[in-house]
Parts: C-alpha cells; structure tokens; sequence
C-alpha cells in the first residue's frame, strides 16, 4: 500500500478492495488511465489553516464589478442553499433542482448588476469545458475520479466500458453526519484533508514505471 494512504485521515471501507484496484490499474499501465475530477474543494482547497477557502462563484463576491445590493443576495443564496447542499437527509436527486436553482439565481442576479467597466468588456466564466486531442480518451479504460459531494460521483457515467474505477472522496464539512454515506459510496474517504496529497500520491503511483 502507498504510505499516504496510511494517515490518519485517510478512511476505506475496504482497503483491501482499494489495494486491489490500484494493482490492476496500476499493471494496465499509464496509458490507460484517465484522471475525472471535480474542481471546487477538490482541485482547489476546501480550508487552509483552519480557514474556509472561497469556491470559484466567490470571485463574482469579492469583485469590485457586482454591487453591494448583488453581493448581499449572493451572500443569501449562499446562507440558504449550502446547508441544503451539505445536509445528509437529503438526496442527490432532491437537492439537483435545488443546486440549479441556486446557480440560476446567482447567475442571473450577477449578470444584471454588474457594473461595467470602465474598458466596456464584461467578465466572461468558462467551465465544464472539454478539449481533446486527436487521439482522445478512448483507449483510457481506468478511471481515477475525485470529488467532494455525492453528485460527483457520477462524473464517470459517460465513460464506456470502464474497467476499473477508484474514487477519492474528499469530506470537508459536517464530517460524522455524512461520514457513512461517503465510506459507502467513495473508496477512499478524505477527512478534512486540506491538500491533494493522496490523489497526487496514487496518480504518481499508477503512472510510475517498475
Ligand atoms: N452560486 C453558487 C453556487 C455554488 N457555490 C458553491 O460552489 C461550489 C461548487 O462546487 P462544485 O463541487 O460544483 O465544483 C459548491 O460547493 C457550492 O457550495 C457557491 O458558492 N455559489
């Protein structure tokens, strides 16, 4: 087993079964492996130091672009859907529409009361965007797939004839309420783990040469 594994907040259902598909992934080698993750408090950190970190639709709060009215509704959005977002009773089916209402009101809100610049071009924000090369990722059969919500989990469901599949959860917030649910549904469960070490670890582990 990889050594990063072995720390304290690191939490498998089944190392074993983890052990296993790290073998097998790691034997198919380097040029079948594809790496699907979330962005926010996945690629980027959910706390540091101790200090909750800004997600993506904070830029839009602290820009000097969106008005103080704005900036409030945005902070109301926020104060009533993230406990929705992070509460175990819910389930992802329920909270979808909810999420979309969430982004489609802040979104909408931000467009309207931004203020131009004084340049007359307006921010523009890109995502989910795919580019692929010419030879694509057909022949990447092994999915390494990191996230930190239950929705993530179904960020694979595209990808055909998946051999084998490891997902790193990460568990950033309301962590013994939801600890079950995230050791049932990700094989590995990162608690309150402020870095990427362990992804960054395994991908480096699956694609070294022995
Ligand atoms: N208007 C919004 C919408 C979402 N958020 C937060 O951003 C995070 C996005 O995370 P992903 O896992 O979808 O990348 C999400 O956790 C929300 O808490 C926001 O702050 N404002």
């Amino acid at each position: 087993m990889i050594p990063e594994l072995s720390s304290l907040s690191v939490c498998m259902r089944d190392p074993q079964r983890v052990e296993e598909i790290i073998k097998a992934m790691q034997k198919a080698g380097t040029s079948t492996i594809q790496v699907i993750s979330d962005f926010d408090m996945t690629l980027t950190r959910f706390a540091y130091n101790g200090k909750r970190c800004p997600p993506s639709h904070n830029i839009l709060n602290n820009s000097r672009l969106i008005s103080e009215e704005c900036k409030a509704q945005l902070k109301d959005l926020l104060n009533t859907y993230y406990p929705i977002e992070i509460d175990s009773k819910w389930t992802v089916e329920e909270k979808l529409p909810l999420m979309v209402d969430w982004w489609t009101k802040a979104h909408t809100g931000a467009a309207a009361h931004q203020e131009r610049p004084a340049a007359g071009s307006l921010p523009a924000v890109f995502s989910n965007y795919m580019d692929f090369d010419e030879t694509g990722l057909k022949s990447r059969h092994n999915v390494l797939l990191v996230g930190d919500s239950l929705g993530d989990l179904t960020m694979a469901d595209g990808v055909h004839s998946i051999e084998d599949i490891l997902k790193i959860g990460f568990l950033n917030d309301k962590v013994e309420e939801r600890k079950t649910s995230y050791l049932n549904a990700y094989d590995i469960v990162l608690v309150k783990d402020e870095t990427m070490e362990v992804p960054n670890a395994l991908l480096l582990h699956l694609t070294s040469t022995k």
